[in-house]
């Protein structure tokens, strides 16, 4: 996976005569083993270039090219696909199954995907030993919620993919598992290679960026976040 290239991307919304732009990219290319974090206003449009980049919004023109293959000119079972292959995901509310354990919440997408789950049980217990996730409390919704966002962060990297989209992964969480969650992604990037897509308010996670890109009502620009 080389990374990502955006061209002359926009994503516009509501009827002809009173068109709004959402968002508005003119060229961009990210490269892995980079964190890049998105910072801006609420509704400046962070969640929205996050779900172009992902191919779960589907641009009103424009390319996103990660390593040859143009999202944007796939259906959305090719975006499917792409996904499954090549991204997790986090978001602020961690999206865990509470009922069930930490070690299921990480073998959830091994299920759906109609794996296996012998052949993923030890890489899924690698992933929560390596986040510090303790197996011994039962049920997910028990954690903290720091522990809750690590057994989330296990999940994303169930099939090693070479990308990661945050949503706020830091929001719902006390400063110090804030840290916690904010270093392990940075490191996810830099030590792994993978590329690391961020979106937040939290300075924690502007200062360990190799990016920051600011947005303001759809327009970016680099450098120190708003
Ligand atoms: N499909 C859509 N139709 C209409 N408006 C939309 C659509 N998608 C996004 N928007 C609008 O685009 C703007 C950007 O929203 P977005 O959720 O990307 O902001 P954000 O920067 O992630 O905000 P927050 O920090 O609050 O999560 C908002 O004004 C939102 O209402």
């Amino acid at each position: 996976m080389s990374g990502v290239v955006i061209h002359d991307l926009r994503f516009e919304t509501g009827p002809a005569a009173r068109r709004q732009s959402i968002i508005r990219v003119d060229a961009l290319s990210l490269a892995p083993g980079q964190m890049v974090s998105l910072s801006g206003n609420s509704g400046s449009g962070k969640s929205t270039l996050l779900y172009l980049l992902s191919g779960l919004l589907v641009p009103t023109s424009g390319s996103v090219v990660w390593g040859g293959t143009d999202l944007t000119k796939l259906g959305e079972a090719g975006r499917d696909r792409w996904r499954r292959g090549n991204a997790g995901f986090v978001f602020q509310g961690f999206h865990l199954i509470e009922e069930l354990s930490p070690l299921d919440n990480v073998l959830a997408p091994v299920w759906f995907g109609h794996l296996r789950t012998a052949k993923w049980r030890k890489r899924a217990q690698e992933l929560l030993d390596r986040f510090g996730v303790p197996q011994d409390r039962g049920r997910a919704g028990l954690l903290s919620r720091g522990e809750q966002q690590r057994v989330a962060l296990a999940r994303a990297l169930i099939f090693d993919p070479a990308v990661i989209f945050a949503d706020e992964p830091t929001a719902s969480l006390d400063a110090e598992s804030a840290r916690k969650v904010a270093r392990a992604l940075s490191d996810l990037a830099r030590t792994e290679n993978r590329l690391v897509i961020a979106a937040s308010h939290d300075e924690e996670m502007h200062r360990l960026a190799d990016r920051r890109i600011a947005i303001s009502r759809g327009r970016l620009s680099e450098g120190i976040p708003a």
